[in-house]
């Protein structure tokens, strides 16, 4: 599991730990400091720097990698002096340039940058404030490094400087960012984030290492309401925060770097300890599943279990005009393990489910799970016998007609069109599964004035809102998927760009009814748990859209190009749900 932590949680573990004497800046440098002498000896070698160099020999008296020792794989065989410092890795003599704001974020960058010139860096400090850390910018002078302020030169020297650097260390603000970057620190930023936008694709630029997090996001909510210079890698302190996880600046963070401080923040929460001030149930702020959580999450049949305990899904999907998203959602279901799948809606769009899968029935019966609405348009007068079924399914998961009409509740996703048909609060055992344009309408008819574009600035605050006002567990797509449940967040990045395409969400939709449907009392009986089943769905729809993709499917390897990793191909929805019997496979087997 992946955890992000608030601002204030980080400011609260800190706390003791600095009032023991603890030299958390100093740590912090020097991870900070360590990184980016790996980075910039792999970039001389054009290495790609997702890749760190093999590191030979020791490390040096200040606990950074020794100057010999920074050196990539291969550099041996070529030789030293072959092609000069750049081939050997050396990083004698590249160029850093330090943004150092007011606060300790800049007091970590200059101690940092004072490493790199012991290292043979030539660092220039750019201070964009009237006073920075004082023992930081001593330290830095002490080390042989230049200081500018953004007080005595123009920015357009400074955006010059930048152009001729290898790296450039972002420190101008971290957890203690309030707002968009106020002057002079947002002009310089913005200077230097559209001199970066009009280079051509390709043409060389300085490496950028954001300090804790690109300064300018919304550390605690993930928003971008001002300039922020795109990072390559950022480097975070103690553990990870929100934005670094949350859409949209987490498209600005790059390879994210968690650096331990000791914190202990993980480990609170399952202790049931607790920060001064905090309450010990209070967790992390936005959480990510990974590969093992889903694996335990998972319900594995045994040889007692038979198709009925293996979990029912009735699906209500496809239209005479949509008839492909009823493929897709049954498909979704079956390939996930269901342990059978009702189908419910026009014959001539069940004939076709069933020439695809023909292991489905397309009678009523009890089911442990609803999927309601892929491929059924909400205004569309075609789709009344479908939205009657969904209007019927709806009342039944919602508690609006009794157990004795119903044979009781059970869990429910509600996609697309089904969205619009909500009007009465849900439980949390109904997941409904719009995009940001659905999200959208959701919350105009719930009388919220916000556009598409307010939802997609604010993608975890409107989740959240939607979750507030229906009661539902929200699952906000996107390319960082957002959920939103009754035991907080969770932000899922799990799939390749290539599965932006028409009936993904139909297969996803299939395959979270049947991981519901496999826990149906549990997730009536757990009200986090249906978030956690949607993040799990996500993680498998994503892992299965990279095998069809053929890519590498990791997202730091990813995020560093040119490392050998392999963006992947197109994909189409229906290969994904057929790869889904292996990505769940491989989940289980800890792959
Ligand atoms: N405490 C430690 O030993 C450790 C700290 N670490 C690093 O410290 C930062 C947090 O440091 P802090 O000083 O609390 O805050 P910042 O450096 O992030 O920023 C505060 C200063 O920035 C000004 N500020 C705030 N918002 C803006 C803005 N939008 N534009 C421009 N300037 C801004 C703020 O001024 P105010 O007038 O608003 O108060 C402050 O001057 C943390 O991120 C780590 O990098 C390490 O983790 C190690 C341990
Ligand atoms: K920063």
């Amino acid at each position: 599991m992946i955890e992000a932590w608030t601002a204030p949680d980080v400011r609260a573990a800190e706390k003791p730990l600095l009032a023991a004497g603890e030299p958390l800046m100093s740590r912090a440098a020097h991870a900070l400091a360590a990184t980016v002498l790996r980075d910039v000896a792999a970039r001389r070698r054009s290495l790609a720097p997702g890749s760190p160099p093999r590191l030979r020999g020791g490390l040096g008296s200040d606990g950074l990698p020794g100057e010999a020792a920074v050196r990539g794989p291969g550099a041996g065989r070529r030789g030293a002096g072959a092609r000069g410092a750049g081939a050997r890795g050396d990083v004698r003599g590249a160029r850093a340039v330090l943004l150092v704001g007011a606060g300790n974020n800049g007091g970590d960058t200059l101690f940092a940058g004072a490493l790199l010139a012991r290292r043979g860096l030539a660092v220039t400090a750019v201070l964009a404030a009237p006073r920075v850390h004082d023992a930081g910018l001593a330290a830095l002078r002490a080390a042989g490094g230049r200081v500018v302020s953004l007080f005595d030169v123009r920015v357009p020297v400074v955006v010059a400087e930048v152009a001729e650097a290898d790296v450039v260390l972002d420190g101008l603000v971290g957890i203690g960012a309030h707002g968009v970057l106020r002057p002079p620190a947002g002009g310089l930023v913005r200077a230097l984030a559209d001199a970066r936008a009009a280079l051509p694709h390709g043409a060389p630029r300085p490496w950028v290492v954001a300090v804790d997090v690109p300064s300018g996001i919304g550390v605690d909510d993930g928003t971008v309401a001002g300039p922020v210079l795109p990072a390559d890698r950022t480097v975070t302190f103690g553990a990870l925060k929100p934005g670094l996880v949350l859409p949209p600046a987490v498209h600005l963070a790059g390879i994210v770097e968690v650096v331990d401080l000791g914190l202990g923040l993980g480990d609170r929460r399952v202790t049931g300890g607790g920060a001064p001030g905090r309450s010990p149930a209070s967790g992390p702020a936005v959480r990510r599943l990974e590969a093992r959580d889903v694996a335990a999450l998972l319900r594995v049949p045994g040889p007692r279990d038979h198709k009925y305990t293996r979990g029912v899904v009735g699906v209500v999907a496809g239209t005479e005009a949509f008839p492909g998203a009823a493929v897709l959602a049954v498909s979704g279901a079956a390939r996930a393990g269901a342990g059978m799948v009702r189908y419910l809606g026009p014959e001539s769009v069940g004939a076709l489910v069933l020439g695809r899968r023909p292991e489905v029935v397309t009678t009523g019966g009890r089911v442990q799970s609803w999927v309601l609405g892929p491929g059924v348009p909400a205004d569309d007068d075609a789709a009344d016998d479908q939205g009657r079924r969904i209007f019927g399914a709806l009342a039944a998961v919602t508690g609006l007609l009794s157990a004795d009409v119903t044979g009781g509740a059970v869990p429910a996703v509600v996609d697309a069109g089904a969205i619009e048909l909500v009007e009465h609060r849900c439980p949390p055992s109904v997941v409904i599964t719009p995009h940001a344009g659905e999200l959208t309408a959701l919350m105009q008819r719930l009388g919220h004035g916000v556009d598409r574009a307010g939802v997609e600035a604010e993608p975890l605050r409107w989740a959240r809102a939607a979750h507030e006002a229906t009661g539902a567990t929200v699952l906000l797509k996107g390319s960082v998927t957002v959920i939103a449940g009754q035991d907080g967040v969770f932000a899922q990045a799990d799939g390749p760009a290539w599965l932006a395409t028409a009936g993904a969400g139909d297969v996803l939709a299939g395959l979270l009814g049947t991981l519901l449907a496999s826990r149906s009392a549990d997730v009536l009986a757990r009200p986090g748990l249906a978030a956690e089943l949607a993040a799990a769905a996500v993680l498998l729809h994503g892992r299965a859209a990279w095998a069809v993709s053929g890519g590498s499917g990791d997202a730091q390897a990813r995020a560093g190009a040119g490392t050998g990793a392999r963006a992947g191909g197109p994909v189409v929805a229906l290969d994904v749900a057929d790869a889904l019997p292996a990505a769940i496979a491989d989940v289980l087997a800890g792959a």
